[in-house]
């Protein structure tokens, strides 16, 4: 059976300036799996990324999500049709608790207004619902706990709670594993894992550590430079000798 595609970005070009940063990118991401997009350093993951979530209009091209054209709509309009995307951890409303944090799109997206200094609106039925996302990545026991306490590896746990909270179809994680220590790593992989698997949630992740990727990813695209280098299972990327050189003196293996 043919997999549906949730996402399709098609023939993208992104300038900035007279600086091509995408120079005619297609892909496609299929419902329910995980696919990442991988590349050297400013191979340009960080500028598709925004094209797809919305942040930029991109100079041409188009990005289809659920077989619409949203090419250009704003970050808020693509969050409200399903998509969304993990904030980095400066986004994290750091003075207030876990559950609070994980309130706040829960409540943003019932149409409820957020004021950072008025007490979040009890509601039991969010509150549950933001209770079983903290079960989901292992924080429930610290949902009272105010995320300033908290070490950085499950600081990164409540970005991802906050960008499953509002159920979303899609989901975008930005390296979700930088700057953690390797066993914060390796329970992120496992989450990633069993998140992909039981949630029916699609993942579309950037990644630089290529053991994190290769252990998670059904299927991986690999940018250089601005245009699509290779694609294919984490074998097939493992095997080719067009990203290793892309990755000449990085750390492919893992
Ligand atoms: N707003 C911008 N203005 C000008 N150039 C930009 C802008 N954003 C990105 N670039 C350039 O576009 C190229 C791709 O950058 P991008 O951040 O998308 O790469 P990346 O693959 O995410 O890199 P990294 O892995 O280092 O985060 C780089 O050369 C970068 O300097």
């Amino acid at each position: 059976m043919a997999q549906r595609m949730i996402l399709s970005v098609e023939d993208v070009h992104q300038y900035f300036g007279r600086f091509a940063a995408l120079s005619g990118v297609s892909l496609q991401v299929p419902e329910g799996r995980l696919t990442a997009l991988i590349g050297p350093n400013g191979a340009g993951k960080t500028t598709l990324y925004n094209v797809v979530s919305g942040r930029y209009r991109p100079t041409s091209g188009k990005v289809i999500f659920q077989g619409r054209d949203v090419t250009g709509l704003p970050a808020h309009r693509l969050c409200a049709m399903g998509l969304g995307r993990s904030f980095q951890i400066t986004n994290v409303f750091s003075q207030l608790t876990v559950l609070e944090n994980v309130l706040v799109p829960l409540v943003i997206k019932g149409g409820g207004a957020f004021c950072f200094w008025r007490p979040l609106k009890r509601d039991r039925a969010l509150e549950q619902t933001a209770m079983k996302v903290l079960a989901m990545v292992g924080l429930a026991e610290k949902a009272h706990v105010g995320v300033h306490q908290l070490p950085y590896g499950d600081k990164r746990l409540v970005e991802i709670a906050i960008a499953l909270a509002p159920a979303p179809r899609m989901v975008l994680l930005d390296e979700p594993t930088a700057g953690m220590n390797p066993e914060e790593t390796e329970h992120m992989i496992q989450l990633i894992k069993s998140l992909a698997e039981t949630s029916g949630t699609t993942f579309f992740i950037t990644e630089h550590d290529m053991k994190v990727v290769f252990s998670v990813a059904d299927y991986i695209y690999v940018l250089h430079q601005g245009t699509l280098l290779a694609q294919g299972t984490p074998e097939e990327i493992r095997a080719d000798q067009r990203v290793k050189e892309a990755y000449l003196g990085g750390s492919l293996e893992p």
